[in-house]
């Protein structure tokens, strides 16, 4: 099966519940390469976040910025708009990593080893 037979209209009739969990199992492969490749792409920002935690530590920069937010927050507004995403939704997963990335950094610039 293609990822393209899982969204393909039925050929009339009813399905068997055998058809039903396959082409649900075939989705939830799909769901599931999304996800993995979500937390890949998290962990990525994270190395990048981190590298930015040290280097404000260093130069005694503030853990926030909150000009530098308000600028993602509009931009990805808007390509969430365009994409078919809540805005809303979108700005609200924005703001729940960028509390996570304060943490780290408020826990560099105390000079703790692990953050
Ligand atoms: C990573 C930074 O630090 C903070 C975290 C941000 C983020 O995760 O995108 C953005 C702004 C800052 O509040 C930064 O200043 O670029």
């Amino acid at each position: 099966m293609t990822n393209a037979d899982h969204t393909a209209p039925q050929s009339g009739g009813f399905d068997s519940n055998a058809d039903v969990y396959a082409r649900l199992e075939s989705i939830r492969q799909s769901i599931d390469n999304i996800d993995a490749a979500l937390i890949h792409l998290l962990a990525e920002r994270f190395k990048f976040t981190q590298t930015v935690g040290r280097l404000k530590a260093d130069h005694g920069l503030p853990p926030a910025d909150l000009a530098r937010e308000a600028r993602q927050i509009k931009r990805l507004r808007a390509l969430a708009e365009e994409s078919h995403l809540d805005p809303a939704f979108a700005e609200k997963f924005l703001n729940f990593i960028v509390a996570e990335v304060i943490h780290h950094h408020e826990r560099i610039a105390g000079g703790a080893a692990e953050a």
